[in-house]
């Protein structure tokens, strides 16, 4: 392991996933993994990491699942452990103020909302669709993501901060606050996240906001779609789930969330963390119910493609073991580019501006690290 005094160096290219619990930093690429049909990903996965020997691999799943995944058998890993990469000592990172373009503006986005919201009071079969927004980022100069990550670890504690090495030369970096899916042993978890609210401005308001959302039927039907849609794909794989009998709020540094954390004890200890990711995937705080119908809409609705966000970022080791979150607040990063996105799991209730606002809100996980 490449550390001084506790703190691990990020290079260009390093993958790191650092959670509350577990933080892998793995370098270099010895093979790439990209089937799409998640049995031929999961066994290529395996069968790679037992001839070479390498102890994990990691990558990232696209929001499309007929979109190649890209996975990788690293040269080597750092670091296993709780080690953060934010005592590492860096160089600060000041560059002048990038331009920033909406895409879709607001009163698009607005509009993408209000159309969703139209097809589902008019009972077309589709109940829940989350629809997303861009902010590209062009700055001067090369993006420092080295400088970023150390803050967006130290400001996000309790969630996992990400970067991984996407096709061409882009990287995908965030912090997301939700556990798609871990396999330790036999014990599987995933703590899905749906209904939300932007933290209030002081203490009462944002006791109040907390408060409001977990009487909210609105986000607490959202919230039981995504709950439904876990324990269903975990069911197969399962010979006991534990399932709360409802939500309770988790917060993040800007948002609070309905939490529900699903466990169980899987039957067959040959099906990796990455198989069961990629069974769950997307789940409908990403995408929709029902899900052929939600990414129908969105192909409709979204002007951009979400490549890999919306996907599923982590790691996975030979014995199956694993750690995948869900690819939100994030931002893909080539050169001096950055693109943002964000997104609202929409309902026959919601609100147009409503729905902004928590994008915007959102954003501000990623743009606050930015100093923006
Ligand atoms: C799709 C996103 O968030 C999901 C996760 C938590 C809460 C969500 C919501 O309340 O809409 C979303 O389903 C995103 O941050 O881009």
């Amino acid at each position: 392991m490449d550390s001084e005094g506790g703190a691990t160096r990020l290079f260009d290219g390093s993958f790191l996933l650092a959670g509350p619990e577990t933080t892998v930093v793995a370098d270099g690429v010895r093979a790439v993994v990209a089937e799409t049909d998640p049995d031929e990903l999961a066994t290529r996965v395996t069968k790679d990491l037992v001839d070479s020997g390498v102890p994990v691999a990691v990558g990232a799943l696209p929001f499309d699942g007929d979109a190649a995944p890209h996975v990788l058998v690293p040269q080597s890993v750092r670091c296993t452990g709780t080690v953060h990469p934010y005592r590492s000592p860096v160089e600060p990172w000041r560059p002048s103020p990038p331009t920033v373009t909406e895409v879709p503006t607001g009163d698009g986005y607005r509009r993408a909302v209000a159309a969703a919201v139209s097809a589902m009071r008019a009972d077309e079969g589709l109940r829940k669709v989350v629809l997303a927004r861009t902010l590209e980022l062009t700055y001067a100069e090369r993006i420092r993501l080295d400088a970023l990550l150390p803050g967006l670890v130290e400001t996000n504690p309790s969630g996992y901060t990400f970067a991984t090495p996407l096709p061409g030369g882009a990287t995908l970096f965030g912090a997301s606050p939700e556990l798609l899916l871990s396999r330790r042993g036999s014990r599987v978890e995933s703590n899905p996240l749906a209904g939300s609210r932007p933290r209030g401005a002081d203490d009462a308001a944002d006791r109040a906001a907390g408060a409001e959302l977990l009487a909210s039927a609105k986000d607490l039907a959202e919230h039981r779609v995504v709950v439904a849609a876990v324990v269903e794909g975990l069911r197969p794989f399962c010979r006991s789930l534990t399932v709360p009998s409802g939500p309770s709020l988790v917060g993040t540094p800007t948002m609070w969330h309905l939490s529900t954390k699903v466990t169980g004890e899987l039957v067959d200890l040959d099906v990796s963390a990455l198989r069961l990711a990629a069974a769950l995937h997307p789940t409908p705080a990403v995408c929709g119910t029902p899900r052929p119908l939600a990414r129908t809409v969105i192909g409709e609705l979204e002007p951009f493609s979400r490549g890999f966000y919306g996907g599923a970022v982590g790691w996975c080791s030979a014995s199956g073991d694993g750690e995948w979150v869900v690819g939100i607040r994030c931002g893909e990063v080539l050169g001096s580019r950055m693109r943002l996105y964000s997104g609202a799991g929409i309902m026959p209730e919601s609100d147009p501006t409503a729905e902004l606002d928590e994008t915007s809100a959102k954003f501000a996980t990623l743009l606050r690290v930015l100093g923006l």
